[in-house]
């Protein structure tokens, strides 16, 4: 993104990232390194950067579903849950338009508005904060969500006239057991994903969108995200969470269209019409409890995942993509993958047949004012059917994991992830009904009125 706003800004020869600091720069122009990566790549050894990032790679944001969600994960995310402060239908539409405008933008690397961060008039406060000026689009997804709250208030209010289009699989998610959960760090009316491979370009982007629905919106609460825990894609390498195990073998790629027809996208057919080609999204804040795991030996710890965790091939196997032998028995006819194992509880085998796409990134938000890290997992996951899929899929977890020894879930949200916004709707335009800013508008910049 520059002053100017171009779009030769996006994929010239010279991109410079931060600082002067470029991927290209380090790691060549397809981001490919010299070192080998995949199965047999051990902690201590070198990994490669993913071979699907480059730091000028814009992902589209318009079409038929929202990016963001079998995109590739990038790197770095910040998350925001909003409480809508208007009961004004119009407004809150305004805004979405608003949104949309200033998200296409983001998304292709330029400044929020035209100009807006430096040419809008030196006497007023400028449309952009500017912090990514110079900074490449970074491959932002932004991914819009809408929380039950949005249809149905606390009290019981329709504020928007659209409690009857509240999707059935859009409920509050059950209490499982364990949870200890912080009502200021769950929920919310509307909730926006940003995902870059630059936490700069997240952090502008959700800052950006909140600032200009001030009146309209306050943010409830938010979430960085510094490395992802999961991959999407089969082009990826498969990341470690901070116990240090590989996260995402067994996930959901975007290269198995049937798994994502099946298990991600709602048909419309499903439910409510508005929200074909949408998907809903969990998210859970969930503490690590660090300095316990550190102290807990390797074999326990394998046991517990029923991975191993230098190759992150199931216990009994030997390359991290091996199938998971579940009916393996070692000494003493004791299952190789133990009963409580989280990989056992969570596995499509042992909850007949269900999955889910999971997009969670790590955090490290200081300490807990008790000399610990607060730190975790902020799980993501996306699913046709919270209810069907999420719901019995945690409450396995919850009641047998060994896993929970060492994990707290404090924070919970579940929001309908609306279908994208095609050639001229904008993010909420099926759900609202109306014709969203024409081209015209979008190319010029001008958020829609
Ligand atoms: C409700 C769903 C899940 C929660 C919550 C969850 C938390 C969580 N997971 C790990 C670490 C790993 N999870 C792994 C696999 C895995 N996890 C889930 C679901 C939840 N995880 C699923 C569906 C799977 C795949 C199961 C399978 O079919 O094999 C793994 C192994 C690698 C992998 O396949 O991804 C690890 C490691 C942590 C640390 C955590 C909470 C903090
Ligand atoms: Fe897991």
């Amino acid at each position: 993104m520059s002053s100017q706003d171009s779009n030769q800004d996006n994929g010239h020869a010279e991109p410079v990232a931060r600082k002067g600091i470029s991927r290209r720069r380090l790691f060549g122009a397809a981001g490919a390194g010299a070192v080998a990566v995949g199965a047999g790549a051990v902690a201590g050894r070198l990994t490669a950067p993913d071979p699907t990032s480059g730091y000028d790679d814009v992902v589209p944001f318009r079409g038929a579903v929202q990016a963001g969600i079998v995109t590739p994960v990038q790197d770095r995310m910040h998350f925001a849950a909003f409480d809508v402060t208007t009961d004004s239908r119009e407004e809150l539409v305004a805004l979405l338009r608003k949104w949309t405008a200033m998200a296409e933008r983001m998304t292709a690397g330029k400044q929020a508005t035209e100009g807006g961060a430096v040419d809008a008039g030196e006497y007023r406060p400028p449309d952009d904060t500017g912090e990514a000026l110079d900074l490449d689009a970074c491959r932002l997804t932004l991914t819009i969500g809408f929380g039950p709250s949005l249809f149905v208030g606390a009290d019981g209010k329709d504020r928007f006239g659209i409690a009857g289009l509240r999707p059935q699989r859009l409920t509050d998610l059950p209490k499982f057991t364990g949870d200890a959960l912080d009502p200021a760090r769950s929920g919310g009316d509307i909730c926006i994903q940003a995902c870059a491979d630059d936490p700069q370009v997240a952090v502008h982007a959700i800052r950006n969108l909140a600032r200009v629905g001030f009146g309209t919106v306050a943010v409830k609460w938010s979430q960085l995200g510094f490395g992802r825990t999961s991959s999407t894609s089969t082009s990826q390498s498969t990341p470690r969470n901070l116990f240090g195990f590989k996260d995402g073998t067994r996930n959901i790629k975007a290269e198995d269209p049937a798994a994502v027809s099946e298990f991600v996208w709602a048909a419309p057919i499903d439910d409510q019409a508005w929200m074909a080609g949408g998907s809903y999204l969990v998210a859970r804040r969930i503490r690590m409890l660090i300095e316990p795991w550190d102290r807990t030996v390797l074999h326990e710890q394998e046991r517990v995942i029923g991975r191993s965790k230098g190759s992150g091939a199931p216990l009994g196997g030997r390359d991290e993509f091996d199938p998971l032998e579940l009916e393996a028995k070692g000494a003493g006819g004791k299952p190789v993958i133990d009963t409580d194992s989280h990989v056992r509880l969570a596995s499509a085998e042992e909850l007949g047949g269900i999955q889910i796409l999971r997009r969670g990134y790590n955090f490290t938000d200081g300490s807990d004012g008790f000399g610990h890290l607060d730190a975790g997992l902020f799980f993501i996951a996306y699913c046709r059917d919270p209810q069907t899929q999420f719901v019995p899929m945690q409450q396995s977890l919850a009641r047998n994991d060994a896993l929970n020894e060492y994990i707290k879930h404090v924070g919970s949200a579940v929001f309908a992830v609306p279908p994208g916004v095609g050639d001229a709707g904008y993010w909420g335009s099926t759900l609202f009904g109306d014709a969203g800013p024409s081209v015209d508008d979008r190319e010029a910049g001008t958020p829609g009125q």
